[in-house]
């Protein structure tokens, strides 16, 4: 049968009159769009942001941290959502979910989550929109200020703003000292956003007339319980005094303390407390594996070099508690040539150079940090495997801090506190605080014994030899200076044996715990928990505190200044000539001043029994040459499985390890910081 001409599949021509009609439909809807768009493009261009403006801001009262999960749920500008996108941040972290909807709502916060847990965002990224919605321009000025306790930490921050922040067109400078106050002075107000730390900040305030805050809208305070650890109460109060009252203020920290709860009664208006991890069951990162060892002063640095030798392919941050001991440590395992790159890290080198060895650190893929507390807080150095603490932190926080530089944003770490027997109170403390730490021991056969090396290295070099004598006293006095007496007795450290484990073959003169000696206290106090009769050393006295100032350094009267302190100090770096010498002495006042804000209140230790120091006992050493694989994978084994089984009192087994050609010191890279504007 033959089709007919409208049959379907006939190949017939379809309804002329539907196909125009639906033609028509279309067009008319393309060219209404057209209009629109044209409507749009004749509004100014501050017409179209202002009008996307009002509509995000309509929307911060809708926020449901609930339904929060990504970046883009939150009424965001597109410049900011874009830099975020731009650095792969999509999902949001805990800390970040339930504080940038806060701030954005223009709410004071004060928030605290764990090490590495993405706090700086949480704060970026309010600080971006504050401006944003008030179409800030560099003529408007100083916008928003940033706090940090250390530069490095100001440096990274001022990074990541680069980062997430480029897309928008303020300007943000990075203030930190070590740079030049005039050049500063002459830029300073171009700056709508400033990343700073706290002495430099009010060393502007007093000191460039055109420097001014009055149009502030945000104040934030990172890491504002180290701030004030530093001794900046004084610098603080002063900075708030020169700041607007009507402002938007963001705290935010790690660790609760009550020095925190005080700058935030003084800095912060109705806040909302956001504590993510207040009811976690550990205080620590999930991903961080936690290990104690209990070893004999004397052999801290033979076992700190067999860790090294046995983790070579690995990242690690090796925290002392002196810059001295950081100098002295650095330059004789360079010497030593465990096979892996090192890199030192102190507040005595010059902000330069500081630079160029945190960059260098963030860079490498292998290497080991030997850093003072300088490094503990905020730094986020990526994929750090391991944080040793050789030296017994200061305080559980502190202890928090420094393990928190590795196991960071998911990553997993692992962080191993060296104790010596007479420390060990400080495992108590780090349980109460919810740090589930766990004692291993080390295997007895992978221990290097290094001491003997060290003796020769510095019979032949006697600038390395005066290192390790102020080595030496410098932690000899930091002992001293604990605040935690439980746990901190320099009485008990055996004097004579630390000095020959540093290679000296006498032990220096130390001129506090001589004069201890020679005036034993006769104070005898109750104990407050079993009731007996102890001794007990007397308080610091004032005397004793002019004392050490006068004894570390003579150009103290500097420091007399209460919250000028750090101002004076930066100050004299501007002027560095790039000599040493000088920048030691510099850097004297500022490990001093910290040390002596921690001494007082303290009370100095009972004595050393000199009667047991004087006993040196004699190491037993031997020349092996390994397979660096092999003490890789045995040491992680060993440690694994907890079998280290050692008594270190028991050295008969220690060896000693010839010297690998593979060393590699640093290489150095230029990194400039001083301000610089973005935009
Ligand atoms: N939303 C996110 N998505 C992916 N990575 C993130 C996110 N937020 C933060 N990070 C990454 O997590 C790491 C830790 O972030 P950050 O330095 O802000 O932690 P923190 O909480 O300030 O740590 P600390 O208390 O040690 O200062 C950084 O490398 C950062 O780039």
């Amino acid at each position: 049968m033959g089709k007919t001409a409208n049959s379907p599949g006939s190949g017939a021509r379809p309804d002329p009159v539907r196909s125009f009609n639906r033609w028509k439909k279309k067009h008319s809807h393309r060219q209404n769009k057209k209009k629109q768009l044209r409507k749009q493009l004749k509004k100014p261009e501050w017409q179209v942001e202002r009008e996307s403006i009002s509509r995000l801001m309509q929307n911060y009262e809708k926020i449901n941290v609930n339904e929060i999960t990504r970046f883009s749920d939150f009424p965001l500008s597109k410049k900011t959502l874009k830099g975020l996108q731009e650095a792969q941040y999509r999902l949001v972290t805990e800390i970040q979910k339930q504080t940038i909807g806060l701030a954005l709502q223009g709410k004071d916060v004060l928030g605290a989550a764990k090490t590495g847990s993405g706090k700086t965002l949480a704060f970026l990224v309010p600080v971006l929109e504050a401006l944003y919605r008030l179409q800030w321009t560099s003529t408007d000025g100083l916008g928003v200020l940033i706090i940090s306790p250390t530069r490095e930490l100001a440096y990274q921050t001022f990074e990541v703003l680069r980062k997430v922040g480029k897309n928008h067109d303020f300007s943000a400078g990075l203030i930190i000292g070590g740079k030049d106050l005039k050049h500063e002075a002459e830029r300073i107000n171009n700056i709508n956003i400033l990343v700073c730390t706290p002495g430099r900040l009010l060393q502007h305030m007093d000191e460039t007339v055109s420097f001014h805050a009055t149009d502030l809208q945000m104040l934030v305070l990172d890491e504002a319980d180290r701030i004030l650890d530093m001794g900046f109460a004084d610098t603080m109060n002063a900075v708030i005094e020169n700041l607007p009252k009507k402002r938007q203020t963001l705290l935010f920290s790690a660790t609760q303390t009550k020095s925190v709860k005080d700058l935030a009664r003084l800095s912060l208006k109705n806040p909302e407390y956001v504590w993510v991890h207040e009811k976690a069951k550990y205080s620590t990162p999930a991903t961080l594996e936690q290990n104690y060892i209990v070893c004999e002063l004397q052999q801290k640095i033979s076992v700190l070099y067999s860790f090294l030798r046995s983790h070579l392919k690995k990242k690690s941050i090796v925290f002392f508690s002196s810059c001295k001991e950081v100098q002295y440590l650095y330059r004789v395992f360079c010497r030593l040539r465990p096979g892996v790159s090192i890199l030192a890290l102190h507040g005595r080198q010059q902000q330069m150079r500081r630079m160029e060895v945190y960059n260098e650190f963030v860079r490498k893929r292998a290497a080991v940090l030997f850093a003072t507390d300088i490094a503990a807080r905020g730094l986020d150095f990526p994929a750090v495997n391991w944080v040793l603490q050789f030296d017994c932190p200061e305080d559980a926080n502190t202890y928090i801090h420094r393990a928190g530089r590795t196991a960071r944003y998911k990553e997993d770490g692992e962080a191993l506190l060296i104790l010596l027997p007479s420390e060990k109170a400080m495992v108590q403390q780090l349980l109460q605080k919810k740090v589930p730490v766990k004692e291993i021991k080390i295997n007895p056969e992978k221990l290097i014994d290094v001491q003997k090396k060290l003796e020769s290295i510095l019979a032949q070099d006697q600038d390395l030899k005066e290192r390790a004598q102020r080595c030496f006293v410098s932690y000899v006095r930091s002992v001293y200076l604990m605040k935690d007496k439980e746990v901190f007795d320099v009485s008990k450290l055996p004097i004579p044996e630390y000095a020959l484990s540093l290679g000296l073959a006498v032990a220096p003169r130390v001129r506090f715990l001589q004069k201890m000696q020679k005036q034993p206290t006769k104070e005898l106090v109750r104990s407050q928990a079993d009731k007996v009769i102890e001794p007990r050393a007397p308080s610091l006295t004032n005397d004793e505190v002019e004392e050490f100032r006068a004894y570390f350094n003579e150009k103290m009267s500097i420091l007399q200044k209460g919250g000028k302190r750090l101002e004076g100090t930066e100050h004299r770096q501007d002027n560095d000539t790039g000599n040493e010498e000088q920048e030691e002495e510099e850097d004297d006042e500022e490990e001093m001043e910290e040390k002596l804000a921690k001494a007082k209140g303290s009370q100095a230790p009972s004595l050393p029994n000199t009667s047991e120091a004087q006993k040196i006992k004699e190491v037993p050493t031997q020349f092996l040459d390994r397979d660096e694989e092999e003490e890789d994978a045995d040491f992680l084994k060993v440690k694994r499985h907890n079998v280290f089984g050692l008594d270190l009192k028991d050295e008969k087994t220690l060896q000693s390890l010839s010297l690998s050609p593979r060393l590699e010191c640093n290489g150095v890279i230029m990194a400039r910081c001083s301000l610089d504007l973005m935009g």
